[in-house]
């Protein structure tokens, strides 16, 4: 029988090997299993509650999820203000230093866009059309706006949610709507927001759109029009009743895209995001037979040429005259085709919140747009497009032809 001297080095022996096995197995789940699976918890959508959803920081295909979410809703809840203003409220019209129109749609509108951005994305940068100085010394406007602002917002309290909420006070208000004062440029990430792009079509009743766009270095990443005024079905075809009276069509198409991954409209509502469908230019096989648009105010883009241009390709279908870019919408759902906005003066810069999502969303849907000289609209130098001219948007398969039309003309004068 062994003495307790001759049994004690080996149980410690024993031990010593079973700490070791210990530590090795440790060391490779440390090194292996742990890693893996913190990268499923980081790349899987964790339920927070059934109202507010997470997003991941970057699954591969849904780059900009989050943005393109904020931007929909946040457009569907500046549609609905722009809706009430048309038909209850008086729209206390201004008329700007440039003299175009602007009303308290327009400044509600950019008022709870900059909201819904400043919740997500405090640190981004944004160009907005409107600022909010004359409503500083007009307590009588300034009122107005704030009843309607604070009285909008979705009839779904999780949408609503992501917008981070209804504006503080008429004070935050103001402060909103002068977030929209950025120089714009080639760095960072850049919203674009035309709260009411077609003021005077809004004030008519015809067409009108809530235009917002995000740049990423000058490069258009996401881009959203809502269109309350234009037909839900993507199939209905352009005809010139569609720039006219068109109040009575329920709550209009949202359409966006994203860089690299489409375009798609869905109807627009009142309360979270509906079903998507996905949208493609019509190709062009007979130029003759194509439906080109342009800008009702003949003080926007030249009727004259553009009737020249659509004559010498062979077009006897009259154009379809419409206002905003509810025509950069019409013709990515194949509409329409073409859309032609010549200079009327030689200084006048284009801005670039009435182009940024339309160019995006044509170009998603299998467009190409450029300015006359065949550039791609450039947003990189600042709140304009000062390195382009004009408009040429058609469906990259007929573009070329259009685009010769279009110098040739011009050439001649
Ligand atoms: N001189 C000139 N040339 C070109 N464009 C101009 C000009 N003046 C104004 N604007 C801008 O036109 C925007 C309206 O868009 P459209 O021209 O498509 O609509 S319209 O049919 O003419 O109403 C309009 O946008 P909103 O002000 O948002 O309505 C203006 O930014
Ligand atoms: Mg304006
Ligand atoms: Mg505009
Ligand atoms: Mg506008």
């Amino acid at each position: 029988m062994p003495s307790d001297s001759e049994t004690r080095p080996n149980s410690s022996r024993r031990h010593i090997l079973l700490l070791s096995l210990v530590v090795v197995i440790l060391a490779s789940f440390l090194t292996t299993a742990l890693p893996r699976l913190f990268l499923l918890a980081t790349q899987v959508s964790i339920p927070l509650s059934s109202n507010i959803r997470q997003f991941t920081t970057n699954p591969p295909k849904m780059s900009f999820a989050k943005e393109l979410e904020v931007a929909q809703l946040a457009v569907q809840r500046a549609a609905i203000l722009t809706k009430r203003v048309f038909h209850e409220k008086a729209k206390g019209t201004l008329n700007k230093d440039d003299k175009s129109p602007v009303t308290i749609g327009d400044f509600g509108a950019q008022a709870l866009i900059i909201s819904s951005l400043k919740a997500s994305f405090p640190a981004d940068e944004i160009v907005a059309e409107e600022e909010a100085s004359t409503l500083r010394d007009d307590a009588n406007l300034r009122a107005q706006i704030w009843d309607v602002v604070k009285n909008t917002s979705l009839s779904d309290p999780a949408a609503e949610d992501i917008l981070g909420g209804p504006v503080k006070d008429e004070e935050t208000m103001l402060t909103m709507i002068d977030y929209g004062n950025s120089k714009g440029g080639a760095k960072g990430r850049i919203w674009a927001i035309d709260p009411i792009d077609g003021t005077k079509g809004f004030l008519r009743g015809g067409q009108y759109a809530v235009c917002l766009a995000l740049m990423v270095d000058g490069d258009v990443k996401v881009g959203v029009l809502g269109c309350p005024n234009l037909p839900i079905d993507d199939a209905t075809q352009l005809t010139a009743e569609i720039g006219k009276d068109q109040t009575d069509e329920g709550n209009g198409a949202l359409f966006s895209a994203v860089l690299g991954q489409g375009a798609t409209s869905r109807p627009m509502s009142t309360g979270g995001l509906e079903k998507e469908r996905s949208i493609s230019m019509r190709p062009i096989t007979d130029i003759k037979k194509a439906t080109f648009c342009e800008s009702v105010e003949a003080g926007h883009s030249s009727h004259g040429d553009q009737a020249e241009i659509a004559k010498k390709l062979g077009i006897n279908n009259p154009s379809v005259r419409m206002d905003s870019q509810a025509k950069y919408a019409s013709i990515a759902r194949g509409a329409g085709d073409i859309y032609l906005r010549l200079p009327v003066s030689a200084t006048y810069q284009e801005k670039i919140w009435d182009h940024a999502a339309g160019d995006l969303i044509v170009r998603e849907a299998g467009g190409q747009v450029t300015d006359i000289h065949g550039k791609r609209l450039d947003f990189t130098v600042g709140r304009t497009l000062a390195n382009n001219k004009g408009v040429v948007a058609a469906p990259a398969g007929g573009h070329a032809e259009v685009l010769a039309v279009v110098q040739e003309v011009l050439g001649k004068k």
